[in-house]
């Protein structure tokens, strides 16, 4: 482990005073750490330069952006199902010539500014040391104790064509390389800036590429910014590059939870554009695969992919079944990578039990034969989360065990005063000692990456929060904004199936051009979910209204405008509500959120996310003000807990009772309404009867109420 660590991060020891030496990324040296900043609350942040990331101590010195290699798009493609092609040569020197690209990375003050400009900030959480946090004994105080994690200093990936290059320690397929480029992808994104290096750096072993990084990683990146590239390129990668040793045989190496049906179908989508040409399968796991039975048939089609993408019940259903049969996990036994998308929600309590099942499982069969690496990716995760997955990594031995390489004199070590101006030290101090050739594999080497702010909405996304008074007060909002500033495509999520179903019956008639409104929720059938995205993607639809199914992970490119007719039910919601516009850093996204009375008491952790993402960029309407901020009330826990799990109870329930409705009209009107209705049903049940008795001409029943596209 320790070889990978010299291989993931800097050499020079600024305990000691050191500016930095000026080496190559592959330098074989010890991890450079810093010590964790002091925490500090979200409305402290400066977010134009936020001060938690300021680890390096000299924000004012950070240039800004890095220049990044722009690709050349010059490509041939050959999308036969072929093996991978020899890599021919380090084609990085010229590509980087030719573009003036920023390269190697000179020294640590160096990687320290590349990591600042990219928000970019990386934990070791393998080893924390209990840590004072200052709590002091006493009647009323207790003294806690803190868990302390050090910081390391990694080079961040700035161009693709890094990912060639061997000097660099990644030598990528030409044909996955080609295929990022034929995506449009000139640069990495912050995001994955960070994390290819950790997850697709190799180990220099006598002047060869060899055994691979040992890392497990939790990624924190907002919404929109390529997380998926960032798992999916490792995998391929891992996958190409250990063929050979898995004597081409077939069967799954790599699972990709996500928790919805819509997101694993996007990512076989993602998987399959960047692994064109490499012979690499992927699948998106069905009901009747891998020991799951359907319709009563006995045996399950075997998964003869190398990357299978799974909800998390299906899968676990097909792991219990082959256990239940023969005792092995026969198709998942070579499973050796486990990523899980969306996994603060994979392990929140809805998903926790189906996803924990199939870790343990994987783990279990993978524990002796190299172990299990996994990586999980969110905008958004909380330390509850982040601790629960930590155990996972963990092996069993390692808990017990000190992992060496954490307790060297050079973790962590004090943040660096002012950079120097050009003071470099020429030798890197070797601290620590080598290990020794036999020593046992590493166990466990646990990184968090987050990128950015934590937990916090896209600055670049318009927010705005909008007083309505009362549900038709909602209604009314709507129906002004579709005749003033619509600009579609547009995403308007509800609290619930039955109010979302409620919502289309209301508006479906709202714009000028019919068919252009629809609804997607859980209780359509999957060809009916499937129809509505292919048709929103299209541009076919123009306003989709949907319940939280599509808050997460769903990239829909275009989507100009977040509606939150009801109010997310936890900021966390409302951060990855938001986060289906502003993708991949696109401009011109707007949010809007309406809130009635009874929502007042969940307004104010939203108003604080607004607060802190717009910072000064959020202007007049959009812009929360501090009066409001100050006067919206407290929700205290256990009121928050209720209304995530039950949603706001004022519209809780089904249409029949009245919660779900969504009307501007009055109970009085309604009524009317009913009375007449009724009246005109039964005269079209007499003609009916009359047409039965022998009189020709006249259609029975008339026209149905048409309950949307899909049913
Ligand atoms: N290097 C890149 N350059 C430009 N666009 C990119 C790059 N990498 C990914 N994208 C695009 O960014 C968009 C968002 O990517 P992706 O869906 O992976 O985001 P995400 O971080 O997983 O978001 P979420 O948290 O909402 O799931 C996609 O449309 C993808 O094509």
């Amino acid at each position: 482990m320790a070889d990978i660590f010299r291989l993931l991060s800097r050499g020079s020891t600024l305990a000691k005073g050191a500016t930095g030496g000026s080496h190559i990324t592959t330098t074989r040296s010890k991890p450079t750490t810093v010590p964790a900043p002091k925490k500090r609350s979200r409305e402290q942040d400066d977010l134009a330069v936020p001060k938690e990331l300021d680890f390096f101590g000299d924000a004012a010195n950070v240039k800004k952006k890095p220049k990044v290699a722009d690709a050349d798009g010059d490509l041939s493609m050959d999308d036969t199902d072929g093996e991978e092609e020899e890599d021919e040569e380090d084609e990085e020197a010229a590509v980087k010539k030719e573009n003036g690209e920023l390269e190697v990375v000179e020294d640590d003050d160096a990687v320290r500014k590349l990591m600042w400009a990219h928000k970019l900030k990386y934990t070791l959480l393998t080893d924390p040391t209990a840590n004072d946090d200052g709590g002091e004994d006493g009647a009323k105080k207790t003294k806690r104790k803190k868990k302390k994690y050090a910081q390391l200093l990694i080079p961040p990936l700035t161009s693709f064509t890094q990912l060639r290059s061997s000097a660099h320690g990644y030598a990528l397929s030409r044909r996955v390389y080609e295929n990022i480029l034929a995506q449009g992808y000139t640069a990495p994104t912050e995001v994955q800036m960070g994390a290819l290096p950790v997850l697709m750096k190799k180990q220099q072993t006598s002047g060869m590429l060899t055994s691979l990084s040992w890392v497990d990683l939790l990624t924190c990146a907002p919404t929109g910014s390529g997380k998926t590239l960032a798992y999916v390129v490792p995998l391929l990668d891992w996958i190409l590059s250990t063929r050979k040793e898995s004597g081409g045989e077939r069967g799954v190496r790599a699972v990709v939870l996500a928790p919805t049906k819509e997101l694993a179908g996007q990512i076989v989508n993602e998987v399959k554009k960047l692994s064109v040409g490499t012979g690499v399968r992927v699948s998106l796991m069905r009901k009747g695969m891998a020991g799951t039975s359907v319709k009563g048939e006995e045996a399950g089609i075997s998964v003869k992919s190398d990357i299978l993408v799974s909800t998390p019940l299906l899968l676990l259903h097909a792991i219990e079944a082959e256990e239940k049969e023969d005792g092995k996990k026969g198709e998942f036994a070579n499973v050796r990578r486990l990523v899980l998308d969306e996994a603060d929600v994979l392990l929140d309590e809805l998903f926790r039990d189906q996803t924990l099942g199939i870790w343990r499982a994987l783990k279990e069969s993978a524990e002796k034969d190299g172990g299990l690496r996994t990586s999980l990716w969110s905008a958004t995760i909380s330390s509850g989360t982040e601790e629960i997955a930590r155990n996972m990594m963990l092996p069993s031995s390692a808990l017990a065990a000190p992992i060496t390489t954490l307790d060297e004199p050079t973790i962590p070590s004090p943040p660096s005063p002012k950079p120097k101006k050009s003071k470099k030290s020429t030798k890197t101090p070797e601290t620590a000692p080598e290990p020794a050739a036999s020593a046992p594999a590493p166990t466990a080497t646990i990184l968090r990456l987050i990128v950015g702010i934590k937990d916090t909405s896209l600055p670049t996304v318009k927010q705005t929060l909008l007083y309505t008074a009362t549900e038709p007060g909602k209604l009314l909002a709507l129906r002004q904004l579709f005749t003033t500033r619509f600009v579609p495509p547009a995403l308007l999520f509800v609290q619930s199936i039955p109010r979302a179903q409620a919502l289309y019956n209301e508006i479906q008639y709202d714009l000028p051009t019919p068919g252009r409104i629809a609804v997607l929720h859980a209780s359509l059938t999957d060809t009916a979910r499937e129809g509505v995205m292919d048709r929103f993607r299209r541009g076919d639809i123009w306003v989709l209204i949907t319940t939280d199914l599509l808050a997460r992970g769903v990239d829909f490119k275009g989507v100009r405008l977040v509606i939150n007719y009801d109010i997310p039910t936890t900021v966390v919601a409302y951060i990855h509500r938001v986060g289906r516009t502003g993708r991949a850093g696109r401009e011109g996204g707007e949010a809007v959120t309406y809130y009635t009375e009874e929502d007042i008491g969940y307004v104010k952790g939203i108003a604080n996310v607004i607060a802190v993402s717009q910072g000064d960029q959020g202007k007049g309407e959009g812009k929360v003000g501090k009066w409001l901020l100050d006067a919206l009330p407290k929700v205290g826990k256990r009121e928050r807990k209720e209304l995530k799990k039950k949603g706001v109870k004022a519209r809780a329930g089904t249409e029949a009772k009245g919660a779900a409705r969504i009307s501007t009209k009055s109970g009085y009107e309604r009524q009317r309404m009913d009375k007449k209705r009724g009246a005109v049903e039964a005269s079209r049940r007499r003609a009916a009867e009359a047409a039965k008795g022998g009189e020709s001409g006249g259609e029975s029943g008339g026209e149905e109420e048409f309950m949307g596209i899909e049913e």
